[in-house]
């Protein structure tokens, strides 16, 4: 059972101003993005000199695990790739292959199920080996939103963002995802399970992270929205909640955006520059909890995930849901493919 790299598969970003439009029409490509939603996008990375943090802080959580792959004695390459931006994925695999590598394994930096979290990177997988030919096997390492390193990592950055607060009584803590069409959501997940797969993963994770931090009352919402307003995505948006919380008195918010594992341009955006705003204007205290890339449990986590792939390890997880998200060479999930004995290129 070897293996022989670590490709690393992520959403790319800009790194400069001529390349934010350029890497939006990558994004949107076929996806009836309105020209003025892109405009207004653009505009968000423009803000930041059209550098999106994305790769920088991609290239540091993969010197992280290169780190941890070496002090646990695995000697496995990482390759880094996007589907948006450069690296772009289908350049890594080539190097991949040219450097002989002929099996390797996948990690997506999503946690979640889902077209969007999941299902697209499978895409990107088949893609990136039909412009190779003749590619090395890729081996996608499962969902980890569940996984008791992410949801521990999760609950320690809200602590600390309670304690930013001053921890005083009556702080609401509001978990926040990218939403996604309702209908992508509905068609999510196998459909023995009744669908939602995504939703109903943010839910479980908020759940066990507030449970580990001992949290009793939160709420899950949703962010940068993006398609026609005419087509229903997930609901609410964190804004909109934050002038209910406004309404019902809260005076203090902790928001974690649970739903990603990076402070990427839409964490940063989306959340330090707009909700913050807008519990500023309700004279609301408020404070971000970071996200996981940065704690050391996050390299710990990736090798314990490759490492269930080596030695056929069960998987540790904290929900009861299925484990999910195994695939070789971009193949959609089946039932029970992360179970040990049917892990795909065993
Ligand atoms: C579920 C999900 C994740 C989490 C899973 C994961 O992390 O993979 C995610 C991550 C990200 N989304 C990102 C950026 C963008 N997403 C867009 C558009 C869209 N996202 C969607 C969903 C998701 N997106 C959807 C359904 C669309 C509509 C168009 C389509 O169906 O594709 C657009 C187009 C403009 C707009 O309309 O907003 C941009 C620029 C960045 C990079 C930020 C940076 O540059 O730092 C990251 C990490
Ligand atoms: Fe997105």
């Amino acid at each position: 059972m070897g293996y022989d790299a670590l490709l690393w598969l992520s959403f790319g970003g800009p790194e400069g101003p001529d390349e934010v439009m350029p890497f939006l029409e990558n994004v949107t490509r076929g996806r009836g993005v309105p020209r003025e939603r892109l405009l207004e996008v653009a505009e968000h990375y423009q803000h930041f000199g059209g550098v999106s943090p994305i790769n920088r802080l991609n290239r540091a959580a993969i010197a992280a695990v290169e780190k941890q792959l070496a002090a646990e004695g695995l000697d496995l390459p990482v390759h880094f790739g996007n589907r948006n931006w450069q690296p772009m994925v289908e350049d890594t695999v080539a190097t991949m292959k040219a450097e002989g590598v002929r099996r390797a394994l996948v990690f997506p930096t999503s946690a979640y199920g889902g077209y969007s979290a999941c299902r697209q990177y499978d895409e990107d997988i088949e893609r990136a080996r039909a412009a190779v030919g003749e590619a090395p096997d890729l081996v996608k390492l499962r969902q980890f939103y569940d996984h008791p390193l992410f949801v521990a990592a999760v609950a320690d950055a809200v602590r600390a963002a309670h304690a930013e607060l001053g921890d005083r009584p009556g702080i609401r803590t509001v978990f926040t995802a990218h939403s996604i069409p309702e209908t992508a959501d509905r068609g999510s997940g196998l459909p023995t399970e009744g669908g939602r797969r995504y939703s109903r993963q943010i839910a479980e994770a908020a759940r066990l992270v507030a449970a580990e931090a001992g949290i009793a009352e939160y709420d899950v919402v949703w962010q940068s929205r993006s398609g026609p307003p005419q087509i229903p995505w997930l609901e609410p948006d964190i804004v909109d909640h934050l002038d209910v919380l406004h309404a019902q008195g809260v005076e203090a918010v902790v928001v974690s955006p649970i739903g990603f594992v990076s402070d990427h341009l839409e964490v940063i955006w989306d959340l330090d520059n707009e909700a913050a705003e807008r519990a500023a204007e309700h004279g609301m205290a408020f404070a971000r909890a970071s996200t996981p890339d940065t704690d050391p449990r996050f390299a710990e986590l990736v090798v314990e995930l490759i490492r269930e792939h080596l030695t056929d390890a069960p998987v540790r997880k904290l929900s009861d849901f299925p484990a999910a998200g195994c695939t070789l060479n971009g193949a959609p999930c089946a039932v029970g493919c992360c179970e040990p004995t049917k892990r795909p290129g065993r």
